[in-house]
């Protein structure tokens, strides 16, 4: 029985072809497609897949995004698209969002995957997951399994557009992360880390301060490579969380 997970993010559609929905299955394939290609997926590397048995994604791109990956799956096999929309609790994990759907889908199922991982190695303890995409969101899982909250702020592409609209004088090459700047290209590259690594130990600094106890730090997303390195404590980057998550909830759905 295989399964396709699709993570529809702003930027990139992330898809991979595993053996069986289950956490730990074989990937057969894989692939991400800018969404200003979502088009050639059922012409590309999809035309040359075998049909799926199961499908399960999550999506917080536009609505006409996701219709156009529905009606390319149409096209290729007779496979319904399932959607995650978060709940009030699934998977050991607790929503703690006032209003539990309105949460991003991509942050519950990178969420669930990352609890996982964490149950994986060993007794649980607090959790902080970054996940740096177009966005970035800092996520906090306490040791019961509940979502305390989490932040949303601007990605690196987005920061430095809206300084380069914002300004006259900012319209630069990328640079390099350096602790002390001296050229433009270097503070603006320099800056956009260090908001974020600064964003994200403010979060472990929360957690570590309301459960008593140093939290697991975990990153992914596209973008998590660039920040790794720069993180004032370590954290784990683990590019398949997402994956993870949609196995974990997959396994519930089309196996329990
Ligand atoms: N090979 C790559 N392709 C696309 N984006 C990349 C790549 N490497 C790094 N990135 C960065 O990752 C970000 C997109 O990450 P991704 O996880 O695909 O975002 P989203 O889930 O929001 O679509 C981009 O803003 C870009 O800075
Ligand atoms: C915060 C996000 C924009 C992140 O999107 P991404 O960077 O993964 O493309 C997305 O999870 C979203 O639209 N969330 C809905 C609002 C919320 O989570 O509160
Ligand atoms: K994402």
């Amino acid at each position: 029985m295989t399964f396709l997970a699709v993570d529809i993010g702003n930027t990139r559609l992330k898809w991979a072809l595993y053996d069986s929905p289950r956490p730990g299955a074989a990937v057969l394939a894989q692939g991400a497609e800018f969404l200003e290609n979502i088009d050639r997926l059922a012409d590309g590397e999809w035309a040359r897949l075998p049909a799926p048995s199961c499908m399960l994604g999550c999506a917080v791109a536009a609505d006409a995004i996701k219709r156009r990956v529905e009606e390319q799956m149409e096209e290729l096999w007779d496979v319904p698209a399932h959607w995650i929309v978060p709940s009030a609790a699934e998977a050991g994990l607790v929503n703690g969002y006032d209003h539990p759907t309105r949460l991003g889908a991509d942050r519950w199922v990178a969420m669930i995957g990352a609890w996982h991982r964490l149950l994986s190695t060993g007794a649980a303890r607090p959790l902080v997951l970054a996940m740096v995409g177009t966005a970035v969101t800092v996520e906090a899982i306490d040791a019961s399994g509940k979502f305390l909250g989490g932040q949303i702020l601007p990605g690196h592409g987005i920061m430095l557009r809206a300084l380069e609209s914002g300004t006259a004088g900012l319209h630069v090459p990328t640079g390099e992360v350096r602790e002390f700047p001296t050229n433009t290209s270097d503070a603006l590259t320099s800056g956009g880390t260090y908001a974020i690594a600064g964003a994200i130990e403010c979060m472990v600094n929360h957690v570590r301060k309301h459960c008593g106890q140093d939290p697991m730090c975990i990153m992914t997303g596209g973008a998590g490579w660039k920040m790794a390195p720069h993180m004032p404590r370590p954290f784990e980057l683990v590019e398949s969380l997402i994956f993870d998550g949609l196995l974990e909830l997959a396994q519930r759905r089309f196996v329990a």
